[in-house]
């Protein structure tokens, strides 16, 4: 069976079938009523013509009333069933593939997760637009065609074949021609035009590309409308076909019966009947552009679905180890990596851009899923902070992380990441407004910020990605002496491309392209010839702090309370190569 053919097996294991089938149901008797009000109207009519005695149309008028109420009642039962099914499929869908999705790399971008959403919200779109039409429309024509039949033998064969061209040659027209449809790409297009003027408009405007820009995103805007134009007409078409059919096939419908010698009466019940029996099946057009157009999501979920299993990180464990782990993209980004972190210790995760140390971070923390190897850590709860700041005060941005935390405690914490003077300086302190809504913090404050909230939160295992790479040279290192100190005794792992403070680490860890090619105290890795004393030399020519170091690496090794180093604070300090990366990354803690 092939991998999405299990997704869909997953997918349908989590259908409630006799909730589905109750809605199916309601549906199914309500359109049924409506052709009985049809065809009993029908017979009413004629046979009133007649003027018999009211006691012989009583049974019908009574059967005209009841079928018009139960109409009623069955639709609406139809919807609350309906819905209440295709919610509580959706409802349980969300959980599996978002545990799902949790094995892949991190979604880093708004667009993606917000598809991922849109994608479990089309399956119940799928259902209530798909799935249920389709299926009362099957059952309304094959009891109307029986008992058109019924009625009138001869007229059985017509509504059955104009049944046929409405529920199934019409929408395949309506699925062929949707895919032809441009109107999701034009859309897609002017999209990713307006947030690029919209993200962009300085840059643009800097450069001058502003005009060309705007009149980019009119051509996308044109091409929407035409697009929108063309998408209506060819709806408006199908529609109008499916009425024509439906029209000509009641006309054949009682004409075959008047040719085939049945009475007035009965021609008429099996015209009318036709024509009722089409209210079932006319939505199906629509439902096969849905279809279309809701496929790929389809798709995207059960290819999810389909996919194995991650296996969760071995619990129990009170080291953070990895074994003989690959992470694995279009090309290696984990390589065979061994690495086995002490509890309690602070360990330094060093390396070219691209190295891997981010993902190294990521399958630690459990956002990625190795390709290979496997994973202990211990069993504890995940705080992730990633670098949201929430709209909304200072203060309650922090207690996100330790609610029950008073004034000394975020005061702290805000102390170690080094904020805390900024705060008192703002007029409300604790309770100024920050974030979308309130006021804008520089890149570094935010840091500090997600930062100060991450210490909060207080985890056995802390990882850190870059968490002072906002900052300048001085300040970055003195938050991060102070992190470390507000750490001792607790597994602390940073990613960092800055040398200067690496003496402060129990250990620091050199990646390169996705393997560790050196490991142990700075000190053992300074006195070893290797890719890190290359780096360290390098940057000693040119770095006064870490010269400064360097004349100390034969000292023994320092305190956690004293600073990095001492070095001019006009200087730039060692930092690691690193070229531009503008993927957000996320400073993570596990408790
Ligand atoms: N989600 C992803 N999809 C595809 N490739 C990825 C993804 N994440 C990382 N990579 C690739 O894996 C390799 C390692 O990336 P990683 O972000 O771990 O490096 P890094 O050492 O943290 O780099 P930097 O210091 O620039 O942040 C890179 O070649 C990167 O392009």
């Amino acid at each position: 069976m092939s991998a999405t053919g299990g997704g869909t097996r997953r997918l349908l294991a989590l259908f409630r079938w006799p909730r589905l089938l109750a809605a199916v149901s309601a549906g199914v008797l309500a359109e049924l009523c409506a052709v009985g009000l049809m065809a009993l109207a029908a017979w009413l009519l004629t046979r009133a013509a007649d003027q018999p005695a009211l006691s012989a149309l009583s049974l019908a008028i009574v059967g005209v009333r009841a079928c018009a109420l139960a109409r009623g009642a069955f639709r609406y039962l139809e919807r609350l069933a309906g819905h209440d099914a295709a919610l509580r499929v959706v409802a349980e869908l969300r959980p599996v593939v978002f545990r799902a999705r949790s094995g892949r790399p991190a979604l880093r971008d708004g667009d993606a997760l917000s598809r991922l959403v849109s994608d479990v919200d089309s399956v119940q779109e799928l259902l209530l637009r798909g799935l249920f039409p389709a299926a009362i429309a099957l059952v309304v024509a094959t009891a109307s065609t029986l008992a058109c039949a019924a009625v009138v033998p001869a007229a059985g064969p017509v509504l059955a074949g104009g049944l046929l061209a409405a529920a199934v040659v019409l929408p395949a027209c309506a699925a062929l021609t949707h895919r032809r449809d441009r109107t999701a790409a034009d859309r897609a297009d002017l999209a990713v035009a307006a947030a690029e003027l919209v993200d962009g408009a300085r840059e643009l405007a800097a450069f001058g590309a502003l005009p060309a820009a705007v009149a980019r995103a009119e051509q996308h805007a044109a091409r929407l409308r035409r697009s929108d134009d063309a998408s209506a007409r060819t709806a408006r078409a199908l529609l109008a076909c499916g009425i024509a059919v439906q029209g000509l096939t009641a006309a054949a419908v009682t004409w075959s019966a008047l040719r085939a010698g049945e009475a007035q009466t009965g021609a008429a019940v099996a015209g009318f009947l036709a024509l009722a029996a089409f209210e079932a099946v006319l939505p199906l057009t629509d439902a096969a552009r849905r279809w279309t157009e809701q496929l790929p999501a389809l798709r995207r979920v059960t290819e999810l679905l389909a996919a194995p299993v991650p296996a969760p990180p071995r619990a129990g464990s009170d080291v953070l180890a990895l074994h003989d782990v690959s992470v694995r993209y279009d090309r290696p980004a984990l390589d065979g990596v061994d690495l086995t972190v002490e509890p309690g210790r602070a360990v330094a995760v060093v390396g070219a851009s691209g190295a891997g140390k981010s993902t190294l971070l990521d399958v630690l923390a459990g956002l990625v899923t190795p390709t290979a190897g496997r994973v202990d850590r211990p069993e504890t709860r995940a705080v992730t902070q990633d670098a949201h700041v929430f709209s909304a005060t200072v203060r309650d941005n922090l207690l996100l992380a330790a609610p029950d935390a008073d004034e000394a405690r975020l005061e702290r914490a805000l102390e170690q990441a080094g904020l805390l003077d900024w705060v008192r300086r703002q007029p409300a302190g604790l309770d100024t407004a920050v974030g979308a809504a309130g006021r804008p913090l520089s890149g570094g404050q935010r840091q500090r910020l997600v930062l100060a909230r991450a210490l909060l939160a207080d985890p056995d295992v802390l990882l850190l990605d870059e968490p002072t790479e906002a900052l300048e040279p001085r300040l970055a290192d003195e938050v991060l002496t102070r992190v470390l100190r507000a750490r001792a005794g607790r597994t602390t792992l940073v990613v960092t491309h800055r040398l200067a403070c690496l003496p402060r680490f129990d250990e620091v860890v050199v990646l390169d392209e996705g393997r560790i090619v050196q490991r142990g105290p700075h000190r053992a890795l300074v006195a070893t010839p290797g890719p890190f004393r290359d780096l360290w030399e390098a940057e000693a020519l040119t770095d006064p702090a870490v010269r400064a170091q360097d004349d100390r690496t034969a000292a023994p090794r320092r305190s956690p309370g004293e600073g990095c180093a001492n070095v001019d604070p006009a200087q730039p300090r060692g930092v690691l190569p690193r070229p531009h990366d503008d993927r957000t990354r996320t400073a993570t803690a596990r408790r």
